[in-house]
């Protein structure tokens, strides 16, 4: 944003002028908020964040609300657009943390925004806790005082907010957790950046939405046969670990796979097969037995790792999937399996389109030893890391889950729903993910579809959601997509 802030300054539109509209955008929106003259308490911070409250303030003071502004830090400090700014508000400025908050129909922090650089102490930390402890409606400018906007974490000390306006587009902050929780619903106010500046200096980020792979979701034409729509293995458990790889497999077959299969262990074929209908099943001892398959090129999609077991058996599985070089999900054990041998994958899945899909406690635990991995804050950042050192899109699941490609395209989910915490519920986006690569979605739009029809099938299911639901409820959301 900060570039963005400098080309749109360069392009001719003034600093300040970029800060009146920011300020006018929160006391619009301050208006809806707040009754008619109501008492505003502006908490103002030494920065451009401040800059913005100071213009806001002057505005809600001009339509005739009764303002009162507290600045954290001095006046004479106040440089740039910021100073500027506060000239122009002419009522008294007090001491941010002595705010009456308790007295307001509605906060405004203007403390800190995209500024921040550490945690808040001292004044800035008793300002935070004073204005959330108020009670009061609170409005984040730009973003709630307190939150990193990179990473989304609460440094220290953050502002609850009940409503955040941002400015020319949302930051990771605003999807990331804990951040987005903090934020309540974001307004993005437009104040004359460019879509085309936001784009180069966006970073190919995006919020993960059906305008991101709509275009490349199968719409099966009336030629289309189910050779067309491509074949999805899943590679089973033993006899008393088979459900997973049922899950996987169905969820394949309802996202549009023209044909699924369950590659089953000896001693599994007879539980599979009581189960299976309209899904195929095939024989496979291990790696070998998986090679024999693999020979048909018809199987062009694969799931590994769902109650595959933490073994040496499951890295060959691994390595005979990526030298057969057919689209791969890696998942659960076929993940686990490479604890603290992350290196044996580094650049391993450049050939073939793959995707991982930790949780967070399982990437951790494959990438352990690997700090450069491991170490940064942001979610977002150990997405786009790991997907640059294995060559594979990085799926790490949350309620904010990211999907990162290796050339550096990254999405961020908000659709997510608590109810998807339920056994089986990664299972079933192994098989959404794969069974889309199977009718030819490139991975990261794979992923990042799998990932949002995941969550949508939970959400429309709600309360009492298993495993077994999500699948079934594909085809609602199908329904809407392609509408
Ligand atoms: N993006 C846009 O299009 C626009 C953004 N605007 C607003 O500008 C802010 C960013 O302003 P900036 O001055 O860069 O930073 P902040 O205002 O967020 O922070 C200000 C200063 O606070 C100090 N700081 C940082 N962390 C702390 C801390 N933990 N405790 C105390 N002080 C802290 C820091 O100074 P230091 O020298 O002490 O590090 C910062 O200078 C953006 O968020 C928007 O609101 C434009 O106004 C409109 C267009
Ligand atoms: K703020």
């Amino acid at each position: 944003m900060k570039q963005a802030d400098r080309e749109a300054i360069e392009s001719g539109i003034p600093g300040l002028e970029l800060m009146r509209r920011a300020g006018r955008a929160v006391a619009d929106l301050a208006e809806k908020l707040a009754s008619a003259g109501g008492k505003i308490v502006v908490a103002a911070g030494p920065g451009q964040n401040g800059g913005d409250g100071f213009v806001a303030a002057a505005l809600l003071a001009e339509r005739s609300y009764q303002v009162s502004l507290g600045l954290l830090g001095s006046s004479d400090r106040l440089t740039g657009d910021a100073a500027e700014a506060a000239k122009g508000w002419i009522g008294e400025v007090g001491r941010a943390e002595d705010l009456r908050f308790y007295e307001a129909d509605i906060v405004i922090d203007a403390l800190f925004g995209t500024g921040l650089t550490r945690d808040l102490e001292a004044r800035a930390r008793i300002a935070v806790e004073r204005m959330n402890a108020s009670g009061r409606p609170i409005l984040a400018v730009d973003l709630p005082s307190g939150i990193d906007g990179e990473t989304g974490e609460v440094r220290g000390v953050a502002v609850k907010a009940a409503r955040t306006v941002t400015f020319a587009a949302r930051k990771p902050c605003h999807l990331l957790m804990p951040g987005r929780a903090y934020c309540g619903p974001v307004e993005v106010a437009d104040i004359g950046i460019s879509r085309k500046t936001l784009e180069a200096r966006g970073g190919a980020l995006f919020a993960n939405g059906s305008a991101l792979w709509t275009h490349v979701l199968p719409r099966p034409g009336l030629s289309s046969h189910k050779y067309e729509r491509g074949h999805t293995l899943v590679a089973s458990g033993g006899a008393t670990r088979t459900g997973a790889a049922r899950l996987a497999a169905r969820a394949a077959l309802r996202i549009g796979s023209g044909l699924v299969t369950v590659a089953s262990p000896p001693e599994a074929l007879g539980v599979n097969a009581a189960h299976l209908t309209a899904i195929m099943l095939r024989g496979c001892d291990g790696p070998e037995g998986l090679n024999t398959i693999l020979q048909d090129p018809r199987f062009n999609a694969l799931v590994l790792g769902p109650a595959l077991g933490i073994h040496a058996g499951t890295r060959a599985m691994v390595a005979v999937a990526v030298h057969a070089r057919r689209s791969l999900v890696l998942d659960a054990d076929a993940l686990t399996s490479f604890e603290g041998l992350a290196s044996e994958l580094h650049g391993a899945f450049r050939h073939a389109p793959t995707v991982l899909t930790p949780h967070d406690g399982e990437f951790s635990r494959l990438f352990k030893g690997h700090p450069d991995l491991l170490d940064p804050a942001s979610k977002l950042e150990r997405a786009r890391r790991a997907a640059a050192f294995t060559g594979a899109v990085l799926v790490i699941k949350g309620a904010d889950t990211v999907v990162a490609a290796p050339d550096g395209r990254a999405g961020i989910n908000e659709n997510g729903t608590p109810y998807l915490a339920t056994a089986g519920s990664g299972d079933t986006l192994c098989g959404l993910i794969a069974g889309l690569m199977a009718q030819g979605v490139p991975a990261f739009e794979a992923a990042c579809a799998g990932v949002w029809i995941h969550a949508e099938a939970g959400a429309s299911f709600g309360p009492g959601l298993i495993a077994e639901d999500l699948a079934e409820a594909v085809p609602g959301v199908l329904r809407e997509l392609l509408r």
